[in-house]
């Protein structure tokens, strides 16, 4: 399943040369150096998670049940303030090995000690768009600023390109007006995207209002965000029609992330009026600390279930679109559209094996349904970026999990000890 626009899926061969995708199409049969028997099994373009945190799958199940601002406040903040680099460095790996099992082959991430994350990206073998998240709550001297840059300057283009960076202004609530358009002025500088939450509660839009007299969506619109470079907006739940109209011929699009949503009790985003408007929509888990899983089939389904839901209409966001959403949308969310996202010759292989030998996926009267409504993320048996192979059988090739899990859950345990 090619996944491009129009392409019904074939039975076929995948030609793979360095990382990329050589040649594609019904039994090519050619020689090759290695050949990878896949017989009931579909091959699809890998996932892209649109919005992370990875090393908060350290803080997995820690604080459930809380209101957003409780939790990130009283749980979330005071557990990072303890994380050292190497605490980041071990959560990234976890969230990786949990990403490649279940067919996440690209993502973008905001977070602290970024550098550490980008190491555990190159030695994963995955592809991401990294970000320093910049919470600008007191003055730092500009030490995040800093930081933003010096991530930008080092790691911008590595891992053999599959390594790209954005600057991330948190939110509106937690970036006033002077640092959000430093942050902004960054960006244009150095032609990197922005990444940032908008809108996720209706706290927030409440908070706006009373600071700004505007809308989440109004107050980054008026610095001229929105024209000026590619942004990539994390949740965007409470937007009005007017909201939307704002946002309407930007560059970069919207990461949609239902699971976290539902459990958080945000709210349901306005998904199918904003690709209406011609906005991309992607995907995207959050941080396991709110979504706790970050398997990109589950948020397929709620994605579609919140949709049908909201709009009590079952043909709101239907399979084969939210499958886009989660491959070529998020490509285009993380700016990187030209090089994966659909399977086709030129492109880098970035793609998966999905096991359709088992009870609840067959009979196959739709691929499009069973993998968007009946797959989960331990269907993938094989997981390849730019061309290596990280996950066969099942198997981690790149990450060494018994490690990875041990030191999970002892450093797991320090960073939340009596809060
Ligand atoms: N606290 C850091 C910035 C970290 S960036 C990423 C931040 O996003 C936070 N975060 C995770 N999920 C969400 C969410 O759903 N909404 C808002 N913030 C979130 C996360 O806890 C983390 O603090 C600083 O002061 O420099
Ligand atoms: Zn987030």
């Amino acid at each position: 399943m090619t996944m491009k626009e129009g392409e019904a899926p074939f039975v076929g061969d995948i030609v793979l040369e360095g990382s990329r995708i050589a040649r594609i199409g019904p039994q090519l049969g050619e020689e090759a150096d290695e050949v990878i028997h896949a017989e009931g099994m579909l091959a699809m373009p890998g996932l892209v998670n649109a919005h992370q945190h990875s090393p908060m799958s350290l803080l997995r199940g820690f604080s459930d049940d809380l209101k957003l601002m409780d939790w990130l406040n009283r749980k979330m903040l005071p557990a990072e303030a303890r994380m050292t680099p190497e605490d980041v460095y071990w959560g990234a790996k976890l969230a990786m090995s949990e990403m490649i099992r279940s067919g996440t082959t690209a993502f973008a991430d905001m977070y602290i000690h970024m550098n550490e994350i980008a190491l555990a990206v190159q030695e994963a073998g995955m592809r991401a768009s990294l970000t320093r998240g910049l919470v600008f709550l007191e003055n730092d001297g500009g030490r995040r600023m800093r930081e933003a840059l010096d991530l930008a300057e080092k790691w911008h283009g590595g891992a053999e390109g599959r390594i790209t960076v954005m600057i991330g202004p948190h939110a509106p609530y937690t970036c006033p007006p002077e640092p959000l358009r430093e942050a902004i002025g960054l960006a244009e500088r150095l032609k990197l995207p922005i990444h940032v939450h908008l809108a996720e509660t209706k706290e927030e839009v409440a908070v706006l209002r009373e600071k700004y007299g505007r809308t989440p969506t109004e107050y980054l619109h008026e610095t001229g965000l929105f024209e000026r470079v590619h942004v990539l907006l994390a949740h965007a739940v409470h937007l009005s029609e007017r909201d939307i109209g704002l946002l309407a011929g930007m560059r970069g699009g919207i990461a949609h992330n239902p699971v976290s949503n539902l459990k958080l009790g945000c709210g349901i985003a306005p998904v199918s009026s904003m690709t209406g408007q011609g906005l991309v929509v992607g995907l995207g888990t959050d941080g396991a600390g709110s979504a706790t899983t970050l398997d990109l089939f589950e948020e397929i389904k709620a994605a579609a279930w919140l949709q049908k839901l909201g709009r009590e209409d079952p043909t709101a966001l239907p399979a084969l679109e939210a499958l886009r959403m989660v491959t070529i949308g998020g490509a285009e969310l993380l700016g990187i559209a030209d090089k994966v996202g659909t399977l086709e010759p030129g492109k880098q292989a970035d793609l998966l094996l999905v096991d359709l030998n088992k009870p609840h996926l067959r009979p196959v009267h739709s691929l499009e349904s069973l993998l968007a409504y009946s797959a989960n993320g331990a269907d993938v048996d094989t997981t390849i970026v730019a061309g290596k192979v990280l996950m066969r059988n099942r198997r981690l090739l790149t990450l060494d999990e018994d490690e990875i899990l041990r030191q999970a859950s002892v450093r797991a345990a320090r960073l939340v000890a009596g809060l």
